[in-house]
């Protein structure tokens, strides 16, 4: 059996007495873009963040390549948040550097085409970027790594159209490669004709799980229908 994929078993994460996932069984493929949908606290990030080990699980189990989730994972799947983590003070050349020093798995090749796709200025300072401009920074800082998956939460977010154009190519390019990709978004009609595969998030299960190219050739409709099926039922 092929096992090149995040794969999450009967994860659940309560906080406090809240329960956002209850019982989340779902599949990344390697050399698939998969995209989590859901609606506002739906869980997405939550999710992201359970795979990632940054928050404790309270039941279930996450495995890579059919191994079970460790730290050492970090340098095989990377997390892209959806903010900027990096001081404010240090300029997007020194954030690279940091990266270079921190990861084994660091591509400076592939960091500098990068800041060249993206069009980034080295000599900038963190605290003076534009959302979109942060946003993009983050992505340099994810996708240089060479990692087999990229975990990203809401990269178009707050973007504007042409930036999340760029973006979006980037899902399409050979910078992303035969990765395993699995993002959030809202924006889900900007990239639909991106993606393979769709997880949609629903009170804390799974609601639905589908190849788009299947829903669109079997049933003849788009990502967006399905969703307004699901969630304005
Ligand atoms: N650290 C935390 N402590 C308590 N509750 C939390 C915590 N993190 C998230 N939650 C709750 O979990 C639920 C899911 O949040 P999450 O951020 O995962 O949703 P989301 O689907 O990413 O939402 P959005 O689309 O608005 O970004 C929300 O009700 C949120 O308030």
């Amino acid at each position: 059996m092929d096992e090149a994929m995040i794969r999450v078993e009967h994860v659940r994460k309560r906080f406090g007495r809240k329960q956002v996932l209850r019982d989340i069984s779902m599949e990344a493929r390697r050399g698939e873009i998969t995209c989590l949908v859901g609606t506002n606290g739906s869980g997405k990030s939550t999710l992201l963040r359970a795979i990632m080990g940054l928050t404790p699980l309270s039941g279930g189990r996450v495995e890579v390549d059919g191994a079970a989730f460790h730290h050492g994972m970090y340098e095989k799947v990377a997390f892209i948040p959806d903010t900027l983590t990096m001081p404010p003070g240090m300029t997007v050349r020194a954030c690279m550097t940091f990266m270079q020093d921190f990861y084994r798995s660091w591509e400076a090749a592939r960091g500098e085409e990068l800041l060249a796709f993206f069009k980034l200025d080295p000599a900038s300072r963190v605290g003076s970027l534009s959302k979109g401009t942060a946003a993009k920074l983050n992505l340099v800082l994810g996708l240089g790594l060479n990692a087999d998956y990229v975990l990203m939460d809401e990269p178009f977010s707050g973007i504007d159209l042409f930036s999340r154009e760029h973006i979006a190519s980037v899902f399409a390019s050979e910078l992303i490669e035969d990765r395993g990709v699995l993002f959030t978004t809202h924006e889900i009609q900007d990239v639909e004709h991106l993606i393979d595969k769709v997880v949609m998030l629903d009170q804390g299960v799974i609601a639905k799980e589908f190849y788009c190219e299947d829903i669109r050739q079997r049933e003849g409709k788009s990502v967006l229908d399905v969703m307004r099926e699901v969630y304005q039922a």
